[in-house]
C-alpha cells in the first residue's frame, strides 16, 4: 500500500491514551483519523470508537483504542481482539503496509498502548459500562456493544455468533445416537469388507450415521462426496424400513459449488448398489445457504430461524470451510434439535472471505484424531478394522467432545501417488518449501508433467501462457484463455437459427464449460499482478489477436464475476456469466449467460444493462476461486511478499486445479516466503 497523501500528522510526543490529555475524546479520536486517512484503520471502525463516546463520554481511551481495534480485526477475519497478542505486537492490529512508515512522526497502537498491561487493560475494559464480561455476574453491560471474555474482546455481535454456534454444536453432541439397525453389515455393502488398516470413508459414514452432528474433513479428492452419497443411501434405507424416507437438503456456500456438488452426487448416485427406489430418495438438488434459509433483499434476517426452523431431517453443507461465523450462527438455529448436521470441507483450505474460521476451529483435532477410548472401540466394532498404527493421538470424551464426530479423510483418489498436483499441495501444506521448490523442478521421471513453473516470464511469454497455456497448438493439453472463445466462434448456431432454439441454450452451456478449462488465479486485487491489472493485460492481449472486439464495456466474449447477490435476476455472488450475442429481433445481441445454480438445470440469460454488481473475471482472487475447480489453473504470485499471501492461499490456489496447474513466479522468494507463512484466525470458539 502506497502512503497516501496526508496532512495531519501528530508531534511525536503526542500523548498516550494514559496520560491525561488523552482522556479528551477528540485527542483520541484524532489519532484514529489519522490511521483512518492512512488507510490503517477502516472509516467503520473509527465510527464505532466515535458511537461508544456518543453512549459513554467518560469511556476511558483504552476502551476506545480495544474498540476501534476489535472492529477493525472483523476486516481481517478475526473474530476478535486478542489483547495479549495485541500488548506484544501492538502494531499489527492495524493495516500496516509491510514496510517503511512506521518511522514517520505518527501514533502507532505501539505509542498508544506503551506502559500498559495486559490485567491493566482487562481491568479498564471491565471497568467499563460499556463491556460486558463473560462470568461476571452482577456487572452492569448486559446488552453493552462490546464482550470481554478473558482476553478476547468481542464486538457483541460476534460474540453471540460463536456462542450461538457453541452451544447449538453442544446441544447436538449431548444427544443420544441415532439407532440404525445393523449399521455394520449395511456399511459393508456399501463401502466392502474390511481390508487391513482403517477405511476412512466407512468410519466417517458410520459416525455421520450416529450422531446429529458429523464433520468429515478432508483434501481434494479424498472421496468427501463420495461418503456422503453412501451415507445418504444408507440413511434413506433404514428410513424405507421405517416407512417414510427421511426430509434431506444439501447446501453449499456458492452457486458454483452447489452445482458441482450437484453434479458430482447426481453422477455417484447413479452407481450406487442399492435398489431404485432408494435413489429415488437421495436428493441431488443442492442449494446455496442464502436460498436454504431464505435471504430476504436488504436485511440480514432469513425467513427460517430457530423460531420458524427448517422443516428437514436432515442437512448436508459441501464447502464448510467457506462458511462465515455468521452464516454458520443463522444455520445451526434454523435447524431443529433433531436433524442431523454434516458438515463437509478441506479444514486446511483459505478461512471464510467474512470473518471465523469455523471449520478450521471444529477441526482442530482431526489430524490428531484424539477419539477416546470408547469411541476407537466402535470405530474398531463398526469398521472391522484395527485404529493401532493409524497415527492417531488418545482423546477425551469432554475436552474432544467434537473429535467424536470428526474423521479426516486421509487418502486422495483424484490425485494418486505420482500426481504432481498431489505432492505439491501435500507439501505446500506442510510448510516445506523445499520440497515444494523440488515438486516445481522439471523432472524427466514426468513424462506428462501436471505442474509447470514458469519463472519471471517476458511480458510477451506471459500474454503467450495466458492465451494459450502449455497447449501444443490445436492440441488438448494444459489450455489458456484464447480455447474458450475458439470454442465459441466455432459452435455458434448457424445464422438464421430462430431464438427459440435449444442450440443457443447448448451453444452457450459449451462455452461456460471451455471457460471452466482455465483460470487465472492471484493472490491481489491492485497492481500489475492484482485482478485488476491482470484482467486489463488480459483482455489487451486477447484483442490485439483478434479474438475479442474490445477490451473494455461490455464485449462479446466477456466473462463476469457477480459480486453480490442478486434475488431478483436469480445470480448469486460468486456465479460466473459470459456475454454472447443472442438472437433479440431482427438481429443479434449481447446477454450474459450463467448456468442456473438453483438447481434447476438450464442457463439464465441476463441482460448486461441488469448487472449492477460483477466484474470481468480473466483473473480471479484465490479467495473467490473457492468452491470451483478449473482443468488448468495457473497462480500468479506477485513481485513482493505481501501479509496476504499465505500458506493456504497457495494450497487452495493449488487445488482448484484438476489436471494441471501452473505457478507463475514473477520473482524469487516469493513462494517460500508465502509458504512459511500461517494464517492464524483470532476467534474463541471451542466445542
Ligand atoms: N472408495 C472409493 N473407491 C473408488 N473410488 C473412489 C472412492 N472414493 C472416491 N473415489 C473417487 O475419487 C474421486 C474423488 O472423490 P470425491 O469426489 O468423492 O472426493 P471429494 O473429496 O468430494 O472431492 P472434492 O475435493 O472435489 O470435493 C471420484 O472420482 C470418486 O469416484
Amino acid at each position: 500500500m502506497t502512503p497516501t497523501a496526508f496532512n495531519y500528522e501528530l508531534p511525536f510526543d503526542a500523548p498516550t491514551p494514559t496520560s491525561p490529555d488523552l482522556r479528551d475524546p477528540p485527542a483520541l479520536l484524532s489519532i484514529l483519523d489519522a490511521w483512518v486517512a492512512r488507510g490503517w484503520l477502516r472509516r467503520l471502525d473509527r465510527a464505532f470508537a466515535g458511537f461508544l463516546y456518543d453512549c459513554e463520554p467518560d469511556t476511558d481511551p483504552q476502551v476506545a483504542v480495544a474498540a476501534a481495534l476489535a472492529s477493525h480485526q472483523l476486516g481481517h477475519g478475526h473474530v476478535c481482539l486478542d489483547l495479549a497478542s495485541t500488548l506484544q505486537n501492538p502494531d499489527e492490529a492495524l493495516s500496516l503496509p509491510p514496510e517503511g512508515e512506521s518511522a514517520l512522526a505518527m501514533r502507532l497502537p505501539s505509542d498508544v498502548l506503551r506502559g500498559l498491561d495486559l490485567p491493566g487493560w482487562q481491568g479498564t475494559l471491565a471497568a467499563s459500562p460499556l463491556v460486558e464480561v463473560v462470568g461476571q455476574e452482577g456487572k452492569a453491560g448486559a446488552g453493552s456493544p462490546l464482550v470481554l471474555d478473558g482476553q478476547r474482546l468481542y464486538l457483541r455481535r460476534y460474540w453471540d455468533f460463536e456462542r450461538r454456534i457453541a452451544d447449538a454444536l453442544r446441544r447436538r453432541l449431548r444427544q443420544p445416537p441415532f439407532e440404525v439397525p445393523d449399521l455394520a453389515e449395511a456399511l459393508t455393502r456399501l463401502f466392502g469388507p474390511p481390508s487391513g488398516g482403517p477405511d476412512w470413508q466407512k468410519l466417517a459414514c458410520a459416525i455421520a450415521a450416529r450422531g446429529s452432528i458429523g464433520i468429515v474433513t478432508g483434501g481434494p479428492g479424498t472421496g468427501k462426496t463420495t461418503t456422503v452419497v453412501r451415507l445418504l443411501a444408507l440413511l434413506q434405507m433404514s428410513a424405507a424400513a421405517q416407512g417414510r424416507p427421511l426430509r434431506i437438503l444439501l447446501a453449499a456456500p456458492t452457486g458454483k459449488a452447489a452445482a458441482r456438488l450437484s453434479a458430482s452426487i447426481g453422477e455417484q448416485a447413479g452407481r450406487l448398489p442399492v435398489p431404485d427406489s432408494i435413489r429415488a430418495t437421495i436428493p441431488t438438488d443442492v442449494t446455496t445457504l442464502h436460498r436454504l434459509l431464505g435471504s430476504r433483499p436488504d436485511t440480514r434476517h432469513f425467513r427460517y430461524h430457530a423460531g420458524n426452523p427448517l422443516p428437514i431431517d436432515m442437512l448436508v453443507v459441501d464447502e464448510a470451510s467457506m462458511v462465515d461465523v455468521e452464516m454458520m450462527a443463522n444455520l445451526v438455529d434454523a435447524l431443529p434439535d433433531p436433524a442431523r448436521l454434516v458438515l463437509l470441507g478441506d479444514k486446511d483450505q483459505l478461512a471464510s472471505v467474512e470473518a471465523g474460521a469455523v471449520l478450521g476451529d471444529l477441526c482442530q483435532d482431526a489430524e490428531a484424531g484424539r477419539y477416546s477410548e470408547a469411541t476407537v472401540r466402535w470405530l474398531e466394532a463398526i469398521g472391522g478394522a484395527s485404529l493401532d498404527g493409524a497415527g492417531l493421538q488418545p482423546g477425551d470424551p469432554v475436552r474432544h467432545a467434537m473429535a467424536q464426530q470428526t474423521v479426516m479423510l486421509r487418502h486422495s483418489r483424484r490425485f494418486g501417488a505420482d500426481s504432481g498436483i498431489g505432492q505439491l499441495a501435500g507439501a505446500v501444506n506442510r510448510g516445506d518449501a523445499a520440497q515444494a521448490r523440488r515438486m516445481l523442478e522439471p523432472s524427466a521421471a514426468r513424462q506428462e508433467p501436471d505442474i509447470h513453473d514458469v519463472f519471471a516470464p517476458s511480458g510477451e511469454a506471459l500474454d503467450r501462457l495466458l492465451l494459450d497455456g502449455h497447449a501444443a497448438s490445436g492440441g488438448n493439453g494444459p489450455q489458456g484463455y484464447a480455447r474458450y472463445l475458439d470454442v465459441m466462434r466455432r459452435l455458434r448456431p448457424p445464422a438464421g437459427t430462430a431464438a427459440d432454439d435449444p442450440a443457443w441454450e447448448a451453444w452457450a452451456r459449451t462455452v461456460l464449460a471451455a471457460f471452466d478449462e482455465f483460470q487465472l488465479l492471484c493472490a491481489l486485487r491492485k497492481g500489475d499482478y492484482g485482478v485488476e491489472g491482470l484482467n486489463a493485460r488480459v483482455a489487451r492481449a486477447l484483442l490485439a489477436r483478434g479474438l475479442i472486439a474490445q477490451d473494455h464495456g461490455w464485449y462479446e466474449g466477456r466473462p463476469v464475476l457477480v459480486t453480490r447477490n442478486d434475488y431478483g435476476l436469480g445470480l448469486m455472488n460468486g456465479d460466473v456469466g459470459i456475454a454472447l450475442a443472442v438472437p433479440q429481433g431482427e438481429g443479434l445481441a449481447l446477454r450474459v449467460a450463467f448456468l442456473r445454480s438453483d438447481g434447476v438445470a438450464g442457463v439464465r440469460f441476463a441482460l448486461p444493462s441488469r448487472l449492477s454488481a460483477v466484474e470481468t473475471v480473466f483473473a480471479m482472487t484465490v479467495h473467490k476461486s473457492q468452491g470451483s475447480e478449473f482443468a488448468h489453473t495457473a497462480l500468479l504470485l506477485p513481485d513482493k511478499p505481501s501479509p496476504i499471501l499465505t500458506r493456504e492461499l497457495v494450497y487452495t490456489g493449488i487445488t482448484r486445479a484438476k489436471t494441471w496447474f501452473t505457478l507463475i513466479e514473477p520473482a524469487p522468494g516469493v513462494f517460500e516466503e508465502a509458504v512459511a507463512r500461517r494464517v492464524r484466525r483470532v476467534s474463541g470458539l471451542v466445542v
